[in-house]
């Protein structure tokens, strides 16, 4: 579960980034953050994850202070982040075992799960090879491989399924959905509104750091009095200064 109370951020002092944003994301669902470039989706994922201070709000994560009780609020979670250019000069299966030590994975469970996760995602010839000849996808493949390898119970990933082919996408939507349906937390980012019409329990929408619209895409239609798809909604909601 992922709770924020009145996030708030300016870069430089300047226009809000995010303003006294207000969600709660509860176990079982997989909820999509949406809105156009730069209304700040980046900027609350940062927050989330305990990579930018907000300057006022809250945010827990399974009842734990990103701010406060750091380490705990980080033990909860693991985060793809928007860019895969990460490690570079580690080949996959020392990245994936560095991220199991920062985890602290037993070595018992290690080897079955870089398995389970390198078959799902075509990627056990590549294991041995460095992230440096990774093609882009690859690169995302093995950055939430090493995510996954803790088992965190809650996912955020910020534009996940960018770069990803046909196969490791539906793969990773299909884990997205297994996930959620077990019973834990998964928020996403992207700007894919058929998936997020598709994929999500929940959408929230976000323009100018400002909270649009948060919901089920059904509660959404009802809102707006509307049979629209969610693009035709989005656009209505995010095109009108
Ligand atoms: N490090 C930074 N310094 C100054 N301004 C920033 C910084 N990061 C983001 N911003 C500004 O904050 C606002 C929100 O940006 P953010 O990256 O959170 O948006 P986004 O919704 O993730 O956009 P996109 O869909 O393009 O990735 C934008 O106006 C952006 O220019």
């Amino acid at each position: 579960m992922i709770e924020l109370q009145g996030v708030t951020k300016s870069y430089n002092g300047s226009t809000k980034a995010v303003d006294n944003l207000q969600l709660t994301i509860p176990r079982g669902e997989i909820f999509g953050f949406l809105g156009p470039n730069g209304a700040g989706k980046t900027t609350t994922i940062k927050m989330i994850t305990g990579i930018t201070r907000p300057d006022r709000g809250t945010v827990l994560i399974n009842g734990k202070d990103i701010l406060t009780d750091t380490v705990a609020a980080k033990r909860q979670f693991g985060f793809v982040p928007d860019s895969p250019d990460l490690f570079l000069r580690l080949r996959g299966l020392e990245y994936v075992n560095f991220m199991a030590d920062m985890y602290e994975v037993p070595h018992s469970l290690r080897k079955e799960r870089i398995e389970v996760l390198a078959k799902r995602f075509d990627m056990i010839d590549a294991l041995t090879d460095p992230i440096q000849s990774y093609s882009h996808g690859m690169r995302q493949k093995i950055i939430i491989m090493g995510v996954l390898i803790h088992e965190p119970e809650v996912w955020i990933m910020d534009e996940p399924l960018t770069g990803l082919d046909p196969k490791s996408s539906y793969t990773l939507k299909e884990m997205m959905r297994e996930h959620a349906d077990s019973g834990r937390t998964v928020l996403f980012s992207t700007h894919v509104l058929e998936v997020a019409e598709k994929l999500c329990d929940r959408v929230a929408i976000i323009n100018k750091g400002v909270l649009q619209f948060c919901g089920t895409f059904r509660e959404m239609q009802e809102h707006f009095q509307s049979d629209e798809s969610l693009e035709r909604l989005f656009l209505e909601m995010t095109d009108h200064e």
